[in-house]
């Protein structure tokens, strides 16, 4: 990708995440919810992609399972190389809300979770300020996130994300609430973070124009997740159930039809 988010690596790569009819239903019984189902698709390295679909399609709980901090109920994720269950590492996740710690300042947030990597302090602070300054956010280095603007604490966030070097972005909703200029730089610095790492990335939004910075989009309604080649399995399931159902009125057709003779 690059930051304007081109593709540079093409589709069909390696797989970065696999979801094989993946679903995930929240409670059980009559009060159960279905918030995604027979989700089947792959991202690839380099791959540029939107996750496009309304409030409470499934988007979130979708980018959960790709970053394994859910399980699905039913099908599979797997991170390809990884042992099953196994954290994947190599997928860093930039969340909907405010996710900075409070009492932190900027470069703290971003140097945290290379500290819980097992990073030695002083080469945590130097990457973590190096990814700030990748970013242009090196003035934002020892602010408190309470000083920060939403939009200027989410471009922390990235940051912190860059810090750890990831080999595919999962951004959920990064601009929901955000102004149409934080948005855009919220956006532009996602983007710059990808091209830096030559990372795939994978932004969900229910905002057009944040879908049209990327290559890629796919859409999630009533947590059903459709490809834009139709290649989701759930698409071939439709098209065998419609396929079954014309058969059977065929067949019924033919009994009436030799009946009737
Ligand atoms: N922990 C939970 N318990 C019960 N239901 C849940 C839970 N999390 C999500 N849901 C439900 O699952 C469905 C999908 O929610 P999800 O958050 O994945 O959608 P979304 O497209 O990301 O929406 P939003 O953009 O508003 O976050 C919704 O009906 C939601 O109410």
């Amino acid at each position: 990708m690059t930051a304007n988010g081109t593709e540079t690596v093409t589709p069909g790569g390696e797989q970065l995440v696999v979801c094989t009819d993946a679903a995930r239903t929240y409670g059980t019984g009559p009060g159960a919810v279905v918030a995604v189902h027979g989700a089947s698709c792959a991202v690839t390295a380099g791959a540029g992609i939107a996750v496009v679909g309304p409030s409470g399609s499934g988007k979130s709980t979708l980018l959960h399972l790709m970053a394994g901090l859910d399980r699905p109920t039913a099908g599979r994720v797997a991170h390809p190389g990884l042992p099953e269950g196994s954290l994947p590492r190599h997928i860093g996740v930039v969340f909907q809300g405010p996710s900075l710690l409070p009492p932190l300042t900027a470069v703290e947030n971003v140097a945290l979770p290379l500290r819980i990597d097992g990073v030695a302090q002083a080469e945590a602070d130097a990457r973590a300020f190096a990814a700030l300054e990748e970013l242009g956010l090196e003035a934002l280095a020892s602010k408190l996130p309470d000083e920060l603007s939403a939009g200027q604490a989410q471009r922390v966030a990235v940051a912190r994300v860059l810090a750890r070097r990831p080999r595919l972005i999962l951004a959920d909703e990064p601009t929901g609430q955000l102004d149409r200029e934080s948005a855009g730089q919220v956006m532009g610095v996602l983007l710059a973070a990808a091209a830096t790492l030559g990372a795939a990335v994978l932004v969900s939004t229910h905002d057009m124009r944040v879908a049209d910075a990327l290559p890629t989009r796919w859409s999630m309604a009533d947590g059903r997740l459709v490809l834009p080649d139709g290649t989701a399995e759930e698409d071939r399931a439709e098209e065998d159930r419609a396929e079954e159902r014309l058969a059977g009125k065929r067949r019924a057709g033919e009994r009436q039809e030799r009946e009737a003779r």
